[in-house]
């Protein structure tokens, strides 16, 4: 089975919220929300990456970003690897830049089910506030 490295990043302002997008209908785990972020290409460093996928998808310049952690998942389709960043510092405003629908939300109201199943656990530790 195929196996897909994932940059991510969680986004989050001085008020504690974090940038949420939603997958589109028609993709793997549609409908969920995520962090924004995509598979990590031949060549790229996990945090360039990062920095590719959260210009392409939400428009920002991250200008700091702090690994956080990894999470690995086997889907029946296809199993991931998630390397997650923390990212405090930007340029521009986050926005679902390829139209996707998008919110921002307390950390600590964020729900572990409306999440793809690989994010369970790094979505416990935001919402009881150990990040
Ligand atoms: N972006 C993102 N992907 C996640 C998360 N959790 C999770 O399991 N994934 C899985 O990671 C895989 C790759 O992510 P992606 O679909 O965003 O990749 P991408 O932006 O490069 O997609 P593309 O092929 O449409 O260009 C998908 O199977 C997706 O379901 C998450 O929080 N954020
Ligand atoms: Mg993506």
């Amino acid at each position: 089975m195929k196996n897909l490295q994932v940059a991510v990043g969680i986004i989050r302002n001085t008020k504690k919220e974090i940038f949420l997008t939603q997958r589109a209908s028609t993709s793997h785990m549609a409908n969920k929300w995520e962090f924004p972020g995509g598979k990590i290409e031949a060549g790229e460093t996990a945090l360039e990456g990062l920095i590719r996928e959260l210009m392409e998808e939400t428009g920002i310049t991250v200008t700091e970003a702090q690994p956080i952690g990894t999470a690995s998942h086997t889907y029946q389709e296809v199993s991931v690897t998630l390397y997650f960043y923390l990212v405090e510092q930007w340029a521009g405003e986050p926005w679902g830049k390829e139209g996707q629908p998008q919110r921002w939300i307390a950390q600590t109201d964020l729900k572990a089910d409306e999440f793809p199943p690989a994010n369970i656990e790094m979505v416990k530790r935001l919402v009881k506030g150990e990040l």
